[in-house]
């Protein structure tokens, strides 16, 4: 069923005259042989229907049974057939097709005491006449309810079309089909026509509705020009007189849509044919009916809800140890292997699948695992899935999505936080499953300091988290607290292999060391149980990929609750930022209730795609990922993962001859950092290899020493990567194609180990990866870049200005104008660099 807005396209047809009908309706009107109604919309998320004509309501409950609600507060039903077009267009694109399932007619007259009858080749409905109240509903009133300014030249017009404005599309299509050449126009009444065929052409709401007798967008255009010559060569006086009279207008457009469509039909049969098998083959609704396996089994899922620190993952981790057969889904190759650790360590034996590394424990009837790597093939007892909110993550989303409707397990435990359990109701409904929640409260409440550090680093405590959002402010606030003060820091942010991170975590928890301070990045948000006392926010902005954006609430929730965590040394947890003027951000971000999630991300399998690319020809892989991403069709509860990256990988390899569609399909999810054009380049190099069966090489040698210098930090950190992506490569494809693995995993774990020395050592100021990107703040003599804050300066000066707008707008304000300095700096130069490498 569709959800959302929408617009339904039906017709109505009765045996007798003296009775209400409705002729064909629309999504904002309603051919009445009474006259036309004024409105015709959908009721909010389900088949409701509201007809303003006369200010009485009435609504549609079933896609084909109206229903009226009488003065009187009777309630009744007429039945109406379902045009064979009959469909929903919605906000996200196609949502609903095909030809709606009518109700048995002697059940809608058992309920609404109404006769019908059937007959011929459209159902006829009779209305008994006390059904509708011809007070309410008359000729005349009705009429008025169509041009309510209108003169009384216009009255007498409206008056002399009614016949062409009521009458059944089919028969005015046979009408101009059967007519050998039309009434002779005059040259203005023409230009009026052509006028008014144009803005058919151009009208969005035609073209979206014709999506629903699947014209796509790209072929409506020549549809409506061919109707065009077809309708003026054919076209009766009465029907260009009244086309004249409309004008170009929604009207006209309204009156000529259905018979456009009984002439594409005839027309384009083919066209149509084919574009409904892309659309079919683009059908991404009712995900659960993927599983079918997932689907005969009753399965008990335990919604572990909860704030951050409130002991879920705990909790869980207690049913998965004691089951027989057991999986642990998380979102972090390090959460994954801290699991496998821990749970190997208290005597039960787990097993470590990440898409890197397999570590299979010899009789291991448990496994710790990435949840992209979750099998639904495979039968448990428990199962785990990990910050299940995941699930509406733009880009990874599909991934918990896909464990939580696939997973063969008889009892799911889901931890997060209580953002998608509205969704995930919804979804037990739909999979039959039985959902216990299970509510959680932090152990001990998180307590914001207001006095911050007064924009001073040299405020900074031991046991504090400084946390600032790109790898540069990393370096600057590392190397500005070793030497303004006399703490030291290990550091923590993506880039960093998740070994290096493990270490660097060890040496801040470890009290024996001078390591007492930890500078990281927002990889230090989810799931890492660490020593922290307080929680620092450096700058509550960051760099999204695209633009600068502050940092979303329920993130700096996440990331605060990373101070006092139950088990630490400091079970009390203090949160503050480094600017008095951050402060108001991070206490609003805190007060935020958790955000209600409506939509979880969904993304093809390789089988969809394969089969929507059997529709297309002549299509690269990313045209076709592009195409699938424009014509995919998805329930209300679901969005299409964002696949920019995938895209930008899928482009570079267009390149690579002889590459079959799985193995591009395959490429495109290695885990490759899509900005750096080391990384890109030896993507490139391996399925170049891969394409002609070559044995893949690492060709990559290993450094000879910890970095010195941010460059030589720089190298190492693209080294691991590339190894580790050699690594990710060799699990998916056959092992004699990548025969290295093995090398690749000892020269990984080396480069991991001098990762962590070098950050121990590591005082110089960082490099920035990307030549272009943003430079934010202003470089103070001492050594350090302080931040101002932006969204503050903004406000301020929006204030100075005399312009006091509410917060929040400037706040916008603020990111737009800071979204527009980021666009204006150059882009980084991939191809630039593949270019010189590759002389492609
Ligand atoms: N009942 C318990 N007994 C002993 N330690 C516990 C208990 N519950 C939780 N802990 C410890 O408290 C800390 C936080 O628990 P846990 O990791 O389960 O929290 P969480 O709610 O999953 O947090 P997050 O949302 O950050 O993942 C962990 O170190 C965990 O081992
Ligand atoms: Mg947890």
């Amino acid at each position: 069923m569709a959800r959302g807005q929408a617009t339904i396209l039906f017709r109505i047809y009765r045996s007798k005259n003296n009775v209400s009908r409705v002729g064909a309706l629309s999504s904002n009107q309603c051919f009445h042989s009474a006259g036309r109604c004024d409105k015709w919309v959908l009721e909010k998320n389900q088949f409701g229907l509201t007809f303003d004509g006369r200010k009485r309501e009435f609504s549609a409950s079933l896609i084909d049974t109206v229903r009226f609600h009488l003065p009187s507060g009777n309630t009744r039903f007429i039945e109406f057939k379902a045009r064979p077009f009959c469909s929903s267009v919605g906000n996200e694109g196609l949502v609903n097709n095909g030809i709606a399932t009518k109700p048995k007619v002697e059940d809608v007259e058992q309920e609404s005491g109404v006769n019908f009858v059937q007959g011929g080749e459209e159902d006829k409905v009779e209305v008994l006449d006390d059904y509708f109240d011809g007070s309410v509903i008359s000729d005349s009133t009705m009429v008025e309810s169509v041009h309510k300014n209108s003169n009384a030249v216009d009255s007498n017009q409206s008056a002399r079309f009614l016949h062409l404005s009521t009458r059944d599309p089919v028969e005015a299509f046979g009408e101009l089909r059967s007519t050998e050449k039309g009434a002779k126009i005059n040259r203005s009444d023409f230009e009026v026509l052509r006028e008014v065929f144009r803005f058919f052409s151009n009208s969005g709401w035609a073209a979206n509705q014709a999506l629903a007798v699947y014209i796509g967008k790209s072929f409506f255009p020549t549809a409506a020009g061919k109707f065009r010559s077809y309708f003026i060569k054919k076209c009766p006086d009465d029907v260009a007189q009244y086309l004249v009279w409309l004008g170009p207008s929604d009207d006209a457009v309204k009156f000529l849509f259905p018979i456009f469509v009984e002439f594409c039909i005839e027309e384009f049969p083919d066209e149509i044919k084919r574009f409904r098998a892309m659309i079919e083959s683009a059908d991404l609704t009712k995900p659960h009916t993927w599983f079918p396996f997932a689907r005969v089994m009753k399965r008990k899922i335990i919604y572990h809800c909860g704030p951050t620190n409130s002991g879920k993952t705990y909790n869980a981790l207690q049913r998965f140890m004691e089951a027989k057969k057991g999986i642990y889904c998380s979102p972090l190759r390090l959460l994954a292997m801290e699991v496998f650790d821990k749970v190997n360590a208290l005597g039960v034996y787990c097993s470590l699948l990440t898409g890197q590394e397999k570590k299979l424990v010899p009789f291991s009837n448990h496994i710790a695992c990435t949840v992209e790597m979750v099998s639904t093939d495979e039968m448990y007892d428990v199962a785990v899935i990990d910050e299940i909110q995941m699930m509406s993550d733009a880009c990874r989303g599909y991934a918990w999505t896909r464990a939580l409707l696939g997973l063969m397990a008889d009892e799911i435990h889901l931890c997060g936080d209580p953002s998608v359990l509205d969704v995930v109701r919804k979804i037990c409904s739909e999979t039959g499953d039985e959902l216990h929640e299970q509510h959680y409260e932090r152990f001990k409440p998180l307590v914001v300091e207001a006095k911050t550090l007064l924009g001073d680093l040299r405020n900074v405590r031991s046991g504090d988290c400084v946390v600032a959002f790109s790898r540069r402010e990393i370096f600057e606030v590392k190397m500005a607290i070793e030497k303004h003060t006399n703490h030291r820091c290990c550091v923590i942010y993506g880039a960093l292999p998740p070994e290096t991170r493990r270490q660097q975590a060890n040496l801040f928890n470890d009290q024996d060391n001078e390591f007492d301070v930890l500078v990281a990045s927002d990889a230090v948000g989810m799931g890492l149980n660490l020593n922290i006392r307080r929680v620092v926010f450096y700058s509550l902005s960051k760099y999204n990929g695209d633009k600068i954006i502050p940092v979303p609430g329920s993130q700096v929730k996440q990331i605060a609750g990373r101070a006092g965590r139950r088990g630490s040394i400091y079970p009390d947890g203090l949160t503050t930022t480094l600017n008095l003027d951050d402060l108001d951000y991070l206490i609003e971000c805190l007060k935020q209730p958790f955000e209600v999630v409506k939509k979880v991300g969904l993304f093809p399998f390789f089988e969809q795609v394969e089969l929507f690319a059997g529709q297309l020809s002549n299509y690269t892989f990313c045209q076709l990922l592009e195409k699938f991403g424009e014509n995919c069709r998805l329930d209300g509860s679901y969005f299409l993962c964002r696949h920019d990256h995938i895209k930008k990988v899928a482009n570079m390899l267009e390149k690579v001859q002889g590459l079959s569609l799985e193995d591009r399909f395959n490429f495109c999810f290695a885990p490759v950092n899509i900005r750096d054009p080391k990384a890109m380049y030896h993507l490139l190099r391996f399925a170049s290899s891969y394409s002609k069966n070559a044995p893949v090489s690492i060709a990559m040698g290993m450094p000879k020493g910890s970095a010195k210098n941010d460059a030589e930090l720089l190298d190492l950190e693209t080294k691991h990567q590339v190894l580790s992506m050699y690594l990710w490569l060799s699990h998916q494809f056959k092992e004699e194609v990548f025969p290295y693995a093995k090398k690749a995993e000892a020269m990984a774990t080396d480069i991991a180990e001098l990762l962590g020395q070098s950050l121990t050592n590591a005082n110089w100021k960082p490099e920035s990866r990307q030549a272009g990107k943003p430079k934010l703040h202003q470089q103070r003599e001492d050594g350090y870049d302080r931040p101002r804050s932006l969204i503050k300066s903004y406000e301020n000066s929006m204030q100075t200005s005399g312009n006091c707008q509410s917060i929040e707008r400037s706040r916008r304000e603020a990111h737009l104008l800071l979204t527009i300095q980021v666009q204006t700096l150059p882009p980084v130069s991939v191809n630039d660099f593949l270019v010189q490498k590759m002389g492609l």
